[in-house]
């Protein structure tokens, strides 16, 4: 398996697209519209937001999910028992953001939910028929308005060496959601698990955006499209005492949209998260 670039301005990208996400969970774009230098920024101020102590005031809400969620408190993938080496803060446009990283960040959600109501039409557009007939309505009409959609701003600290035996900054897991939305992190780490059990590294410069597909998305296409297994690794050599920040925007159906037989996006999501050991 191998993750090709596809150009988001190709006359085919969408079929391409589609495609890549059928046959690997992944896909890679490039000359996307996603703005490099409010990434950018937005990679500089959080990391001052993670590396001070103002973050204690906005401590998440376990009801509402918004919030910074410290590395005690951190997911520990499904299947595991060790907590990942993980702090984030959850951004929802509802939620509580402080003052100063408001604007950046709210403009950053507005700008890949448009591009992701894009991709969604995309996946409409070239799957086949009787996928698309399954569908309880449009995608992109699923996320219309979602208060759902959750963007992370995720620190992955410099390793102290003090970590727990077996420990990784993310351990192998698979999205909930619909799409995951990526933007390059500023280092690299990320890989994705082949059908075939390998390991590959997803390339992290910024040209690329990644977008995965998630298992809501499987759910909802009858298993069409696969929700792939993904990690971040630990830093190696200098790496080991720089920090990763990286920006992954989950796209989450509005909680009354109907998955499948078995679900809604309500049911399936209250069902991942216990698992997650976060609620
Ligand atoms: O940090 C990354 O590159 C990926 C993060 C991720 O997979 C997640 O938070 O679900
Ligand atoms: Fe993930």
């Amino acid at each position: 398996m191998k993750l090709s670039v596809i150009d988001y301005r190709a006359a085919d990208s969408a079929k391409q697209f589609v495609d890549s996400l059928r046959n690997t969970g992944f896909a890679v774009l490039k000359n996307h519209p996603i703005n490099q230098q409010l990434v950018d920024r937005i990679y500089q101020d959080w990391q001052a937001f993670f590396d001070g102590e103002n973050k204690l005031e906005y401590l998440f809400n376990p009801e509402t999910q918004d919030g910074f969620f410290p590395a005690e408190v951190s997911e520990t993938a499904k299947g595991h028992t060790v907590k990942d080496i993980k702090e984030y803060f959850h951004v929802y446009p509802w939620g509580r953001i402080p003052d100063s990283l408001r604007q950046d960040i709210l403009a950053y959600y507005a700008n890949a939910n448009t591009l992701a109501t894009e991709l969604l039409d995309w996946v409409d557009q070239e799957c086949p028929e009787e996928v698309m007939t399954g569908f309880s309505m449009p995608l992109p009409e699923m996320i219309l308005d979602s208060q759902k959609t959750l963007l992370r701003v995720l620190h992955y600290p410099p390793l102290s060496g003090t970590e727990e035996i077996g420990a990784v900054r993310a351990a192998a897991h698979e999205d909930i959601n619909l799409l995951t939305i990526l933007p390059a992190a500023n280092k690299p780490g990320l890989e994705v698990k082949t059908r075939d059990g390998q390991w590959l590294e997803v390339p992290c410069d910024f040209g690329n955006l990644i977008i995965n597909s998630g298992d809501m998305l499987k759910e909802a296409s009858a298993g069409y499209f696969p929700s792939t297994t993904h990690r971040v690794v630990n830093p190696k050599g200098a790496d080991t005492g720089k920090s990763r920040l990286s920006l992954p925007l989950f796209l989450h159906p509005n909680p009354n949209v109907v998955l499948s037989e078995r679900h809604t996006a309500s049911s399936y999501l209250q069902e991942r998260l216990r698992e997650l050991g976060v609620i």
